[in-house]
C-alpha cells in the first residue's frame, strides 16, 4: 500500500479534522521528524493518543529517501539524489553563499553561510526546451507538495535553508496546486521561510501567473524570457506557441500591477541564437517600462542533448552594458554553481550511479548527457 507523506500538508489536514484531532499538532510533528530524521511515530512525544494508529495507518514520515549527495569541487554545491515512493528520482540542490564579508566592501557582516535550496516540481518536464536537460526526460510525473517538502527536509540536515527557488526539475506552474501548498507550509511553522526568499521560476504559463499573486502574495516571480521576440522564442522554447509572448507580456503587466514587485527576468545566452546586440535593443524596449532584474544565464552544456554554446565574455558583458545604459535596466551576470557535479541550470537529469557525499566517482551517462569525472 502506497503510504501518504505527513508533509502532505492538506491531507493531514483533512484527515486530523475528520478524526476530530487538533491540526496545530501538525507543525510539531513535522519539527520533531525534521530534528530526528529517523524517528517512529510512537517516539513523537505528546500528541493525542488517537493520532498515533491515524499515522501508522496512513502516512510516513517521509516517503522519499535521500539516495545519494555529492559536492562540487569547491564545496559550494550539492546535489542531492532523491528516491520517490514510486521508485522515480528527483534532484535538488543546495548553494551555500559566504554573506560574512560584504559584496563591495570587503568588511565582516552578521550573518555568515546562508544556503539556497532549488528544488524539483516534476519529475521531468513537458515543455521540451531545447537547451535543457530535463526538457529531455520527457514528463514522467507531477511530485506531490510532501514531496516538493520533503526536498527542503532532506537538505535542512545538511544546511541552513533561507532561500528556496523552483528552478530545479520540472515546470512549477504546471503542478500549481501542489507547488501552491508546498510554499504556504514553507512560510509557516516549523519552516517559517520568509516569502520573499522564496522564488518560483516558470518558462510563462500565462493563466497560472494570473492567479498566482492572488495566492501567494510577497511571492519572488521570475520569468524564464530567453528571447525578445516570438519566433527565436518558439525555436528554443516550443511552450512558446501556446503562450504568445505579447500575451506574456500583458499578463506580467497585470501581475505587476496587481503585485506592485519587481520581476526577475532569465535570459539565458545562447551564442548565435539570442546574443547579438540588436536582441539586447529588443530586449531593453520589451521591458524598459518594466520593474524587472535581467539575470543573463551562461548556458550551461548538457552534453550531446543540445548543440548550443554559452556566448563569450565579450558579448555577455556587451549586452548587460547596452540593458545598463541604453535602457537603465538592472542587469546581473548569474554566477553558476555546481557545474561540475552537473547540478547548475538545466543540466539536472536523474543520475542513479550518483556517488555518496565526499568520495568517489561519477560513473553514469545518463541519456547522452556525460557527466564530468571528478
Ligand atoms: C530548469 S528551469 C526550472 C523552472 C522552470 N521550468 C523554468 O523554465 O523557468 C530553471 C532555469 O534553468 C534554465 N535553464 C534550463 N536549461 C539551462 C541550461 N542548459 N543552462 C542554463 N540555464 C538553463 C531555465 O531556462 C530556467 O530559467
Ligand atoms: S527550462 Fe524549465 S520549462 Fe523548459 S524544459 Fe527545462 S524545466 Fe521544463
Amino acid at each position: 500500500m502506497a503510504y501518504k507523506s505527513v508533509f502532505d500538508a492538506s491531507a493531514i489536514k483533512s484527515d486530523f479534522e475528520l478524526a476530530g484531532l487538533n491540526p496545530n499538532f501538525i507543525p510539531l510533528i513535522w519539527k520533531h521528524i525534521l530534528q530526528n530524521p529517523n524517528c517512529g511515530w510512537d517516539e513523537i512525544p505528546s500528541l493525542p493518543s488517537a493520532a498515533y494508529p491515524l499515522l501508522r495507518s496512513k502516512y510516513k514520515p517521509s516517503t522519499s529517501t535521500l539516495h545519494s549527495a555529492i559536492d562540487s569541487s569547491d564545496q559550494v554545491t550539492t546535489k542531492l539524489l532523491i528516491k520517490l515512493q514510486n521508485g522515480e528520482f528527483v534532484e535538488a540542490v543546495v548553494m551555500r553563499y559566504d554573506t560574512r564579508l560584504g559584496k563591495y566592501d570587503g568588511k565582516p557582516r552578521p550573518g555568515g553561510l546562508r544556503s539556497t535550496l532549488c528544488v524539483s516540481s516534476q519529475v521531468g518536464c513537458k515543455m521540451g526546451c531545447n537547451f535543457c536537460a530535463t526538457g529531455s526526460m520527457g514528463f514522467k510525473n507531477n511530485l506531490s507538495t510532501g514531496e516538493i517538502l520533503e526536498q527542503l527536509v532532506h537538505a535542512s540536515r545538511i544546511s541552513t535553508i533561507r532561500n528556496v527557488v523552483f528552478m530545479g526539475m520540472g515546470e512549477p506552474l504546471n503542478n500549481y496546486s501542489s507547488v501552491v501548498e508546498a510554499i504556504r507550509a514553507m512560510t509557516a511553522p516549523p519552516f517559517q521561510l520568509s516569502p520573499k526568499k522564496i522564488t518560483v521560476s516558470t518558462v510563462g504559463i500565462i493563466h497560472a501567473i494570473s492567479k498566482l499573486h492572488k495566492d501567494l502574495p510577497n511571492l519572488n516571480l521570475a520569468v524564464s524570457l530567453h528571447a525578445p521576440v516570438q519566433d527565436i522564442r518558439c525555436q528554443i522554447m516550443p511552450a512558446a506557441r501556446a503562450f504568445p509572448l505579447e500575451r506574456l507580456m500583458n499578463t506580467l503587466r497585470e501581475y505587476q500591477t496587481s503585485s506592485q514587485q519587481k520581476i526577475f527576468i532569465e535570459y539565458i545566452m545562447l551564442d548565435g541564437i539570442n546574443d547579438e546586440e540588436q536582441h539586447a535593443h529588443q530586449l531593453g524596449k520589451l521591458l524598459e517600462t518594466f520593474q524587472v532584474v535581467i539575470n543573463l544565464i551562461p548556458f550551461n552544456p548538457i552534453g550531446s542533448l543540445s548543440s548550443y554554446n554559452t556566448s563569450n565574455d565579450q558579448k555577455v558583458i556587451k549586452f548587460q552594458r547596452i540593458l545598463r545604459g541604453t535602457y537603465n535596466i538592472r542587469t546581473t551576470v548569474r554566477k553558476q554553481m555546481g557545474q561540475d557535479i552537473s547540478g547548475a541550470c538545466g543540466q539536472l537529469v536523474v543520475n542513479k550511479n550518483f556517488t555518496i557525499k565526499g568520495g568517489g566517482k561519477i560513473m553514469a551517462e545518463i541519456r547522452g548527457l556525460i557527466l564530468p569525472k571528478d
